[in-house]
């Protein structure tokens, strides 16, 4: 799974076969609730697996314990072989687990160029300072310019990212996130905020990513119209459980699944 944007991604020590990711019993209870409950999965490498769940069954704070944003109270989390279960944010990041937000989190005032290329020099090992000409600025140029044309906003390097619409703007995270060269994405819920006239690009985008570039996605999204052209396999959560995890066809044919969204479209 060589991923073309950015040199240095640790080499995977897992054997081959086996999943790039694992989570075992993984559970999070905070003051008496348990938002996450024993929930076990593998991921291979290159697979597309979708997390969908009515609201509040716990999608999100999935994504916050696999990217180390919300402490564990059990279970483990393994990537590539190592146990990352109490890894912080940026090792976890470091050793290739990428994750985009809800909402938007680009520097509006900044350039597009200038959001990605931050994160390819922090990758690479510079400075954050962008008004410093650093060892390996050349090379995070190269680099955000890559991951800009990947997304297809190359043309708008100059613009303020604050500028661009809700779809550019995602796809500007999407952007900033390969720039760090991630081998396995965690995509939270990209179509919000979306125009409809934007979706079919997005969503072309995020083919791309993960068929052309063999990256490892985990995209939680409301929409199963979008999820169906690109998933493997959908995971649905619910009540803080994993109440299926099988293919698109499978799942939404799934009684469970069904009585879980009451009848909400699925
Ligand atoms: N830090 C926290 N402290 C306490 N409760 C939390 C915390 N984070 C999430 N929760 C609760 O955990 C449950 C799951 O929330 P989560 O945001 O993970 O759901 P979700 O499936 O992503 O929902 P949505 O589709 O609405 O985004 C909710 O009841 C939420 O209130």
């Amino acid at each position: 799974m060589g991923s073309p944007l950015a040199a240095g991604a640790a080499p995977a020590a897992r054997p081959a076969g086996a999943p790039v990711l694992s989570v075992a019993g993984l559970t999070c209870a905070i003051g008496g609730a348990v938002i996450v409950s024993d929930v076990s999965f593998d991921v291979a490498p290159g697979e597309f697996v979708a997390v969908i769940g009515p609201n509040g069954a716990g999608k999100t704070s999935l994504f916050n314990l696999l990217s180390g944003l919300l402490p564990a109270t059990g279970g483990t989390v393994t990537l590539d072989g190592t146990d990352i279960t109490g890894a912080s944010p940026a090792v976890r990041a470091r050793r290739g687990l990428g994750r985009t937000f809800q909402s938007s989190s680009v520097f509006a005032g900044l350039g597009v160029r200038e959001n990605v290329r931050l994160a390819a020099q922090a990758r690479l090992g510079g400075s954050l300072r962008p008004w410093q000409r650093v060892r390996g600025s050349d090379r995070a140029y190269e680099v955000a310019e890559r991951a800009l044309t990947r997304v297809g906003l190359d043309r708008r390097g100059d613009a303020l990212a604050g500028a661009l619409s809700h779809g550019d703007k995602r796809k500007l995270e999407l952007a900033i996130l390969l720039a760090t060269d991630p081998a396995v994405v965690l995509l939270d819920e990209p179509m919000a905020g979306v125009s409809t006239e934007e979706v079919a690009g997005l969503t072309q985008v995020i083919a791309d990513v993960h068929r052309e570039e063999g990256r490892t996605v985990l995209m939680v999204e409301h929409h199963m119209d979008v999820l169906l052209g690109l998933a493997d396999r959908v995971a649905v959560m619910h009540h803080g459980s994993l109440l299926a995890l099988d293919t698109p066809a499978r799942v939404t044919g799934d009684p469970a699944v069904q009585e879980a969204y009451l009848g909400d479209q699925l």
